[in-house]
């Protein structure tokens, strides 16, 4: 399904040169682990490495940007590009998005990317997190995240995007949407794709109280689909991919689209407000101390 042409814009006009080149592999091909046939070379980048498999028309995008898989900017650019890759090779019709990382899935926004930098990198960076969520929530591909780790925020919003959700069993793998425990909050369209995954009155709850939920409380509250003991996630995932892929493409994607179009077309009319909104509260000296508070607790939790 073809994004607005604005979208496809402003993703070409975002994906800068040097965010592409800077240490990755773009475009370069490995064997995939384990050998395997044509079709089953390795591509990527530096922070995402994909490994498709031609015969199933499946490929597994891993998280690769340690320790924490933080939303950097490059790792936003690394994601769209390697999306937007396999959504033009018609050979593949589904994506698991997992994490090579262990322990964690994502951590969400990368803080030091808003913390202490100026409005204009602020802006470029909501963009790509803009343009990240767009592709993966609209994606023409079927999208299964193998939820293989500690999933809070940013994280949670990507997972909220795919088609459908497995959950290691760990209690250490919490998901939710906790920006406020941080001192901000979720703009409009991620309160929109909670809504439109756990109900209104489940969102209302979780987003002012910042839940971050273990993976029975995720299951029961329907904002996982499965959770699997840790060595089954991959297996789980494929099995549901496999679940998906019965149906016809074209009828999947046009139903995808029906349910989604109206909120991502919400962002996609205000975009440059949602922009200006998110740069005018996170550089407000207030955010930015309890971001940075937040961000010394974390690095003192180890000492
Ligand atoms: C009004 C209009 C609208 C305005 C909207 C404004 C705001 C929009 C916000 C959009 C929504 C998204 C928000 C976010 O994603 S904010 C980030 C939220 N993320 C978190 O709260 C997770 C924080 N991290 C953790 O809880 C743990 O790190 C984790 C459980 C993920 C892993 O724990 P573990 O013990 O394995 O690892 P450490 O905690 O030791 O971390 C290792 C190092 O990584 C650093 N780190 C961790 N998370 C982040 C992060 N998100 N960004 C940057 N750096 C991070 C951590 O400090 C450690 O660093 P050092 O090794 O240097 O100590």
């Amino acid at each position: 399904m073809a994004l607005a042409s604005g979208v496809r814009f402003a993703a070409r006009a975002l994906l800068r040169p040097w965010a592409l080149l800077r240490g990755t592999t773009l475009g370069r091909t490995e064997p995939a682990a384990g050998g395997g046939g044509d079709g089953a070379r390795r591509f990527g980048s530096q922070r995402v490495l994909v490994e498709p498999d031609a015969a199933s028309g499946v490929a597994v995008m891993k998280l690769r940007n340690p320790p924490v898989n933080a939303l950097s900017l490059e790792l936003l650019t690394e994601l769209v590009i390697s999306l937007e890759k396999l959504e033009n090779d018609k050979t593949f019709r589904g994506v698991i998005l997992t994490s090579d990382c262990p322990r964690v899935f994502c951590a969400g926004l990368d803080l030091t990317e808003i913390c202490g930098r100026n409005p204009a990198h602020c802006a470029e960076y909501w963009k790509a997190m803009q343009e990240l969520w767009l592709r993966t929530y609209l994606s023409s591909l079927v999208l299964v995240a193998a939820i293989n780790g500690a999933c809070p925020a940013g994280g949670c919003i990507i997972a909220l995007s795919c088609d459908c959700r497995v959950l290691a069993d760990n209690p250490k793998y919490r998901i939710g949407l906790n920006e406020t425990l941080l001192g901000i909050i979720a703009p409009f369209w991620l309160k929109d794709t909670y809504v439109n995954t756990i109900g209104h009155r489940a969102s209302e709850q979780a987003l002012q109280l910042g839940s971050l939920f273990p993976p029975a409380e995720a299951l029961q509250v329907g904002l996982v689909d499965q959770v699997v003991p840790e060595d089954q996630v991959q297996s789980t995932a494929l099995s549901e991919m496999a679940r998906w892929l019965a149906v016809p493409d074209h009828a999947r994607q046009l139903t995808k689209n029906m349910m989604r179009k109206a909120t991502a077309d919400r962002l996609l009319r205000q975009r440059d407000a949602d922009t200006q909104n998110f740069v005018s509260f996170v550089c407000r000296d207030s955010i930015q101390k309890s971001l940075q508070a937040y961000l010394e607790k974390l690095r003192q939790r180890k000492g």
